[in-house]
């Protein structure tokens, strides 16, 4: 009975369906608007903020058991953000993000249980070196997923492209993907190496990791 009530419940929706496919097919998504302007203007205004309380770190490479600063691979800041003392454009954040991973856990069984998220800042002159989210003690990231906070007038000749390393049949293809705001970027964690290019320019975004376990 209560199966029943379950299938009634569900609603196909087709952003979310694409997400699945183009990450099944392709081992990523690029989704435009995911977040809205004035999603983005918020979330741009509370890492702003943080920014100015002298909240961010400089970000280091692996995670908390295995940390070390090593500024020749990433130059980016970053400050993670606790969803339990989340604001009002950050639980916005989270409702959107916590909607997709029921659509996924329920629609693909890909057992999220954890994520994590953090606002990023790259200074100009900054970039991180290409690398896979994976830790070598710790490989519960299943899916990586980036959002950028810039400004409406981003241009391309700002830099920090997002280069994803896809691989086809042996043959590797460079996707470049420009942090545009409202973009969200969803990626496999395990499979695809990545780098961001130098930027020019102050680059924002919330970069996180939807977990298995
Ligand atoms: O900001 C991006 O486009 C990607 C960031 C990234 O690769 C990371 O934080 O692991
Ligand atoms: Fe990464």
């Amino acid at each position: 009975m209560s199966e029943l009530f379950e299938r009634l419940d569900f609603v196909e929706n087709p952003q979310y369906e694409r997400i699945i496919s183009d990450l099944l097919e392709q081992q990523y998504s690029i989704v435009e608007a995911f977040f809205t302007e004035t999603e983005v203007h918020a979330l741009r205004h509370d890492l702003l903020a943080k920014q100015e309380d002298d909240a961010f770190k400089k970000a280091a490479i692996g995670n908390k058991v295995n940390e070390s600063v090593v500024k020749t691979i990433r130059g980016d800041q970053i400050f993670w953000i606790d969803e339990a003392k989340a604001n009002a454009s950050e639980q916005l954040f989270f409702t959107k993000v916590n909607d997709l991973i029921a659509y996924l856990n329920k629609t693909c069984f890909m057992g999220i249980l954890h994520k994590e998220f953090h606002y990023a800042i790259y200074p100009k002159g900054t970039f991180y070196k290409r690398h896979l989210d994976t830790f070598q003690n710790d490989d519960r990231r299943k899916l990586s997923i980036v959002c950028y906070l810039n400004d409406e007038d981003w241009t391309p000749e700002n830099g920090g492209e997002l280069v994803l390393y896809l691989n086809n049949e042996g043959q590797e293809i460079p996707k470049v993907i420009y942090p545009f705001p409202g973009r969200m970027v969803i990626f496999e964690s395990q499979l695809l190496e990545h780098e961001v290019k130098p930027v020019n320019t102050k680059r924002l975004s919330i970069t996180g990791w939807l977990k298995t376990r």
